[in-house]
């Protein structure tokens, strides 16, 4: 499913009135009926309404919701907020239809205590004062508005496209959004349902098909970002073949694990094993190699030169022996020593296959930004920073990393020519030719140590597989966000999470694919 900007979306909305013929108002009226659709679903029966519509055409889609609502036997309050005679002209066609069913309120009219007394009253509060039209600073009367809903209403409240004082194009809120419980948007969710703090103010989100020009269904109006969707890639998540052999799903490399964290290591190379690679090696500094040896069991440890730290200079026969791999994670529990930089370079210089760089290998990146020129540009690179990493990276705070998620994600991307997945709530992978997919699965489940070594084990053995790779870190980022949604939010350990990755494999697969 595609995700759009406002513009992008009256895109679609001007090609299908113009081109198609398709009337505004025809497609107003099917967008207030989806959202009664949804209301009545969530409240078969019929309750007590306070419908807040705005002067736009945000407001029309409310005037149309209050009609039905009003049909269907629902007690409707109809307030407007602005002025009549700014209303938009499909809006003012619902505004008068609504005058001769309703007694409209008028805020400027009537006193906020009236308004409030409403809102007290009330089941539902349906959210139609702003829309994707909204930019800038929250003005008067919806900032008063916003504020006093937020602390005292407690009915169930529905938004209508997004949530009032919620930009739709970065998620900015200034100063106030309404926080409701369910948002209904129409056709394409908009990048500001995604985005922080946009994103904590829409409750569930619903998308809801109103008839506009699906968007990438002509080419001069295909947005190049989506939301990560299993119908792109589970075509590669076949049943395993019935003549494999340990070499058909590929060998992974991952290193790591300095002293004290070898667990990093350990919990990437067990996930690299769980996604089904046949063969899974860990590197470790030879003063580790004992003390892995005791935690792993069915992963081989190539011990690498240098007594407690990686030794930088890769012996000729070395990179020779890294051919074996077919991709290579960096950085689980790595750490920082002497010699740390002629030692990246070199990784990115031996390592032709995919390479991955996780954790310290980003840190040592950010401080030495030079070092990806060493890398051949026909070569993969993934770079996976957590957002203090990517702030490190691009040499910015970490909020200024949250309040741009979107816009940094692909601004490293760009100066990388790497595909940077940005993790967190709603994890942003940012392509080198500008392709953006966000994706939704995940919980609080995963904030816990060792849950980004699991997603470099995801990825380095999706990788292996020759899956390629715009598909493989897709699916790798899918199915880590859902192994955080089947354990319990506060007591999963990484095991926990391990479990669930055949279940949740099998659910994606394909159906009738059983191997060959
Ligand atoms: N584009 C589409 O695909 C469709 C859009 N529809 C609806 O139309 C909406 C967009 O309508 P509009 O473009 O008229 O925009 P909106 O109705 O979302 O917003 C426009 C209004 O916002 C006010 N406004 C803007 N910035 C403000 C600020 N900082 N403080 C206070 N007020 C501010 C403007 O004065 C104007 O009255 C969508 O969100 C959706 O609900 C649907 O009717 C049908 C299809
Ligand atoms: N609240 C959350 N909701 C969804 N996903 C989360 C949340 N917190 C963390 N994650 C995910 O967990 C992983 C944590 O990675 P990272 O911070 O690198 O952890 P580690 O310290 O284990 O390496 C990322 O994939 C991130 O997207
Ligand atoms: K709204």
């Amino acid at each position: 499913m595609y995700l759009v900007t406002a513009q992008e979306m009256r895109d679609l909305e001007s090609y299908t009135i113009n081109q198609l013929g398709i009337p505004g108002h025809v497609l107003m009226e099917s967008a207030g009926r989806a959202v009664v659709d949804q209301i009545v679903k969530r409240f078969p029966n019929p309750k007590r309404v306070v419908v807040l519509a705005g002067t736009g055409n945000n407001g029309g889609d409310g005037f149309v919701v209050a009609r039905w609502l009003a049909f269907r036997g629902w007690e409707v309050d109809l307030w407007l907020i602005g002025s009549a005679v700014k209303l938009t002209s499909d809006a003012k066609l619902y505004y008068h239809a609504c005058e001769q069913l309703l007694s409209i309120h008028h805020a400027e009219k009537e006193s906020e205590a009236s308004l409030q007394a409403h809102l007290m009253m009330c089941d539902v509060i349906v959210d139609a004062m702003l829309g994707i039209g909204y930019s800038g600073m929250l003005r008067e009367p919806f900032t008063s508005i916003v504020q006093w809903i937020n602390q005292h209403a407690e009915s169930y409240i529905f938004a209508v496209d997004m949530p009032t004082g919620v930009e739709a194009d970065k998620g900015h809120v200034f100063p106030v959004a309404l926080r409701v419980d369910e948002t209904i948007t129409f056709n394409c969710p908009k990048w500001g349902h995604y985005l922080l703090p946009g994103s904590k103010y829409c409750g569930k989100l619903k998308v809801v098909d109103i008839g506009i020009t699906p968007a990438g269904h002509t080419k001069a109006l295909t947005p190049n970002a989506r939301l990560n969707d299993p119908n792109d890639w589970n075509m590669y998540l076949g049943g395993r073949k019935q003549w494999a052999h340990k070499g058909t799903y590929g060998h992974v490399l991952i290193i790591g694990g300095a002293k004290g964290t070898l667990g990093a290591v350990a919990m990437a190379g067990e996930a690299a094993y769980r996604m089904g690679s046949g063969l899974v090696t860990l590197t470790v500094p030879e003063s580790q190699h004992e003390a892995l040896a005791a935690k792993v069991t069915q992963e081989m440890i190539w011990s690498w030169p240098g007594k407690d730290h990686f030794l930088p200079e890769i012996a000729e026969e070395l990179k020779t022996a890294f051919q074996r791999y077919d991709a290579v994670v960096c950085g689980p529990g790595l750490g920082r020593f002497p010699g740390e930089v002629r030692f990246i370079k070199e990784i990115l210089q031996t390592v032709k296959r995919p390479l991955v760089l996780d954790a310290d290998a980003l840190n040592i990146l950010a401080e030495h930004p030079h070092l990806m020129q060493f890398r051949a540009n026909d070569c993969p690179t993934i770079l996976t920073p957590h957002p203090g990493e990517m702030a490190r990276l691009l040499r910015i705070t970490t909020e200024e990393v949250e309040r741009k998620r979107a816009a940094v994600a692909l601004q490293l991307a760009y100066q990388t020519r790497s595909v940077v997945i940005l993790k967190g709530r709603y994890t942003i992978i940012a392509f080198p030719d500008g392709k953006r997919v966000v994706n939704t699965t995940g919980s609080p489940a995963l904030a816990k140590a060792g849950s980004g070594d699991i997603l470099s084990g995801i990825i380095g053995s999706l990788l292996a597989q020759e899956i390629p790779v715009e598909s493989a870190i897709q699916i790798a980022v899918y199915i880590h966000g859902r192994l955080g949604e089947e354990v319990d939010a506060h007591s999963a350990l990484y095991r926990d999470l391990l479990d669930h990755i055949a279940s949740i494999r099998q659910l994606l697969e394909p159906t009738n694919s059983p191997g060959n």
